[in-house]
């Protein structure tokens, strides 16, 4: 039997055991293949970004490895994408962060515009992968002591209150072109190392930020602006301005998209348990899906078991059209397509789980009590034929089958990314 008739009786198989709980396979992988997932484009060159000098990463983030062959300008970048896009079945959109703009010379932050994108713009229409963007609040001389929006000085929360502007203006002119709303994401860095004098004072000054940046409303259907809140960053230890409990409250009081990123919380905190919470109040989410290991170190998402619960958050809940699934890690110590292809891969086939469980029966037994049946059937779904059924939907995506991508990474090293010389990686 050939790879590929093996793939197919396996896939029959699975599909009669599926059957027999009362699950269509067929409706399933139909509403898999509508989900567009929003790849990160930092995962590919360590958030570094295409400004010139200013690539050096900073203000909040860190990235650790140094793998070769980093993207080092926005036609790398876009190539190692492609390959990525090929090795993860569906049609997928790309996360862009302003710093990934195209820079004929020095462009301040407050004075991008359209022009800087308009090569991701014709990319993106080419290949037919809509785009996501994202401010750029770190990485930057006036947010080297931690803080931008909420700067206590005026003249410094003016520059970036102008960055938000610019950005608003470039995600709708984004989302125009591609014919549907551009998710324009909002995280700031700003904080403290220690206890601050005033909570108060700086989550006042973000508010009146962020509402001089949304002053102009925008249409909908060209870009939604979404916020993200995050317990600790690194120089933020003791008091982050942006927390959870002061974005879920201007999602709701100025109906913004709330952002909730996996590495954001306690690290027994999850956000799975948010879904179903905020989408009370607010009217749709964006996920960062990460991995936080012990902080948030933003490592390659894995088939965890938060994993696998916020995707059953959001179909168990029908929320797959308020819940824009977007990934946010960046790990340097492996191959960067690799690291694509992995957490991608893994968040469809999680996501394809939970599109296969049996939701319906689960309800069902919970309405009448049966706690056992629930648990029982739960515990069941573990060793359901998954593989085959995601093998089969690799298969006829046109996306390799289980880990052959690894193979087209290896071919694509050699041939493309190996002999990238990384100036920051030789020093
Ligand atoms: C680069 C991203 O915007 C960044 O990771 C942000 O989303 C975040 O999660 C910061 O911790
Ligand atoms: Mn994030």
């Amino acid at each position: 039997m050939s790879n590929s008739s093996q793939v197919r009786a396996a896939f029959e198989l699975a599909t009669e055991q599926y059957a027999s709980q009362g699950v269509d396979v067929t409706t399933a992988l139909e509403r898999l293949s509508r989900v567009a997932i929003s790849v990160h484009c930092w995962q590919g060159d360590d958030v570094a970004g295409f400004e010139g000098q200013a690539g050096t990463l900073g203000d909040g983030l860190a990235v650790t490895g140094n793998y070769p062959g980093r993207a080092r300008t926005a036609s790398e970048l876009r190539s190692d994408l492609e390959i990525a896009y090929s090795l993860i079945p569906g049609k997928h959109r790309l996360n862009l962060h302003a710093i990934y703009g195209e820079f004929a010379g020095p462009v301040d932050r407050d004075e991008i515009g359209v022009e800087q994108f308009q090569g991701w713009i014709d990319w993106s229409r080419d290949r037919n992968i809509d785009l996501d963007f994202n401010p750029s609040y770190f990485s930057h001389s006036k947010a080297s002591d931690g803080f931008t929006l909420a700067h206590a000085d005026a003249g410094i929360r003016q520059f970036w209150i102008d960055h938000g502007i610019a950005c608003r203006k470039i995600a709708a002119a984004m989302g125009a072109a591609q014919g549907n709303a551009c998710v324009n994401n909002f995280w700031v860095p700003d904080g403290y190392k220690d206890t601050p004098a005033s909570r108060k004072a700086p989550r006042e000054r973000l508010a009146n930020s962020l509402d001089a940046i949304f002053a102009e409303q925008l249409p909908r259907h060209q870009t939604l602006d979404a916020v993200e809140c995050k317990l600790f960053g690194i120089g933020s230890e003791s008091y982050v301005v942006g927390s959870h409990e002061f974005y879920l409250g201007y999602a709701i009081s100025r109906n913004k998209v709330l952002c909730l990123d996996a590495g954001h919380f306690h690290p027994t905190e999850v956000i799975s348990d948010k879904i179903s919470s905020a989408l009370m109040y607010v009217p749709e989410l964006l996920l960062h899906v990460s991995r936080g290991v012990r902080w948030d170190s933003d490592h390659v998402v894995t088939y965890s078991d938060e994993l696998q619960s916020i995707m059953q958050e959001i179909v168990r809940g029908e929320f797959l059209d308020r819940v824009h699934i977007g990934l946010d890690f960046f790990d340097a110590s492996i191959n960067r397509v690799a690291a694509w292809a992995i957490g991608t891969r893994n968040a469809l086939k999680a996501l394809l789980a939970a599109l296969l469980e049996p939701t319906e029966t689960l309800r069902r037994f919970e309405r009448e009590g049966d706690l056992t049946a629930r648990l029982a059937l739960m515990e069941e779904q573990k060793t359901m034929p998954l593989g085959a059924v995601w093998n089969h939907y690799c298969e006829s995506s046109g996306a390799p089958v289980g880990a052959e991508w690894l193979e087209k990474v290896r071919q694509y090293e050699n041939d493309v990314t190996a002999s990238r010389c990384d100036a920051s990686v030789m020093a």
